[in-house]
């Protein structure tokens, strides 16, 4: 196929000069034969090459994946999802959708979603009932700021068994407390004994919130009904998830991305595991022989606490706070010769400069497997600073990482976006 593409574009080029007037389509014929790419610059040869070597993985890798019976999970993945309250494109103020436009330029509408491949019935459902229960509150939603409202967006997380917890903002604006009680009180019985039951919510939150987020320490999510937590089976653990913390939102995408760590990181018994930000080093901790966690959200950490109990995993230590702060010292009460392998998985800002510092300098750490949902910006700059040559005046002192390997993987069908999974050795 190479071949007669390059054939069909000698055909529009000029013979080059060595060629004489007799032999050239002898010589041309060989050459042809013996060196197809050879009238592409090597630029070009290499994107042929590119090409020809994606599609064969491309093949091979769909042949793999029926051998093991890979089938990734493509609509309905969501197993959270965020819905807005505001004024609809008939310009009803209460409609429960997702934005379209900006605020800056004033063209913000709020679309009803329930038609996107990526949201899950469930959760459509109960957006629908959030709105159907605005339609009948005498309170107004809270669209702008300034311009006062009440009710606000509506969270919906489910795990694989289906079971549901839905989360309501509220702005509270001068309501007194017994005021407050009676909001509470009547979406309470919406969804328990309205026509909202229909949503068979496993339990319900509520969060009063003046501000665009709040954390639980903020503003605490008071609990209405149902079961403080639910829980999501992945890749064998039962795990704890309560209202304000970070889970993957694809929970088949988030079982394919940490069994990616897993295998990149090469974790044995003779290992450290250090995870900067929870979920994927008790995923990890069988094969490790500690993992050390740190973690900035509270209820992250108590819920990774309570999913090692539950799940009999005996080797994890968790820090809670930020990174920058916990990482140093307890990088420097482990310089015991003990092999470090680190995975991080930041949020998008990327990693704190002293994360980065901490990390280059600790000589134990020789593996690191870096996600990412956002590899340019901020994680770019943590790449170039992991990856530089040894700068005293940044105080990057140690050995400087290479990149080995990239592993995009796709928790995210139907849109742009990708986590990828970088490794690092030195
Ligand atoms: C993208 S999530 C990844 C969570 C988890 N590693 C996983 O893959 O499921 C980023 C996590 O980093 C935490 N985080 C953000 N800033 C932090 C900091 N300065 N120090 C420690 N953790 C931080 C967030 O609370 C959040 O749980």
């Amino acid at each position: 196929m190479i071949a007669k593409k390059c054939q069909r574009r000698q055909k529009s080029q000029k013979k080059p000069r060595h060629l004489g007037p007799l032999d050239d389509s002898w010589q041309e014929r060989l050459a042809d034969v013996v060196t197809p790419l050879w009238r592409l610059s090597y630029e070009e040869q290499l994107k042929v090459k590119f090409e020809a070597q994606k599609k064969i993985l491309q093949r091979l890798e769909s042949y793999l994946q029926m051998l093991n019976g890979v089938n990734p999970v493509i609509n309905g993945y969501r197993n959270k999802s965020t819905f807005s309250v505001n004024r609809g494109p008939d310009g009803n103020p209460k409609t429960v959708g997702y934005y379209l436009g900006t605020w800056r330029d004033r063209n913000m509408v709020c679309v009803r979603s329930n038609h996107l491949k990526n949201i899950p019935k469930k959760h459509s459902q109960v957006a629908q009932y959030y709105e159907v229960f605005l339609q009948q509150s005498p309170l107004e939603p809270c669209l702008l700021f300034p311009e006062g409202g009440y009710w606000r967006e509506r969270i919906a997380h489910t795990n694989s068994q289906g079971h549901t917890m839905a989360i309501i903002t509220f702005h509270p604006q001068e309501l007194r407390q017994e005021e407050l009680c009676v909001e509470k009180e009547t979406v309470k019985k919406f969804f328990t004994k309205g026509s909202g039951a229909v949503c068979d919510l496993t339990s319900l939150y509520f969060q009063e919130s003046a501000m665009t987020r709040c954390s639980h320490q903020q503003s605490p999510y008071q609990l209405l009904f149902g079961e403080p937590h639910i829980f999501e089976d992945l890749l064998g653990l039962k795990i704890h998830i309560s209202p304000d913390a970070f889970f993957q939102v694809n929970t088949a995408g988030a079982e394919m991305l940490y069994r990616t760590v897993g295998e990149l990181s090469g974790v044995n018994s003779n290992t450290i595991l250090l995870d900067i930000c929870c979920v994927i080093g008790l995923s990890l901790a069988q094969y490790t022989s500690q993992v050390l966690g740190i973690e900035l959200m509270e209820q992250a950490v108590e819920d990774a606490r309570w999913t090692a109990a539950f799940n009999g995993i005996t080797n994890c230590e968790f820090h809670t706070g930020r990174a920058e702060k916990i990482l140093p010292q307890l990088l420097k009460s482990k310089e015991d010769g003990q092999l470090i392998v680190a995975v991080v998985n930041p949020a998008r800002a990327g990693l704190h400069y002293q994360v980065v510092q901490a990390i280059r300098n600790c000589g134990a750490i020789r593996i690191l497997v870096f996600v990412s949902c956002k590899p340019h910006g901020e994680t770019t700059r943590n790449i170039i600073e992991l990856c530089c040559p040894p700068n005293s005046a940044k105080k990057l002192l140690g050995e400087r990482f290479v990149l080995r390997q990239a592993v995009p993987v796709d928790l995210f069908p139907h849109t742009p976006h990708c986590e990828l999974v970088l490794l690092f050795t030195r």
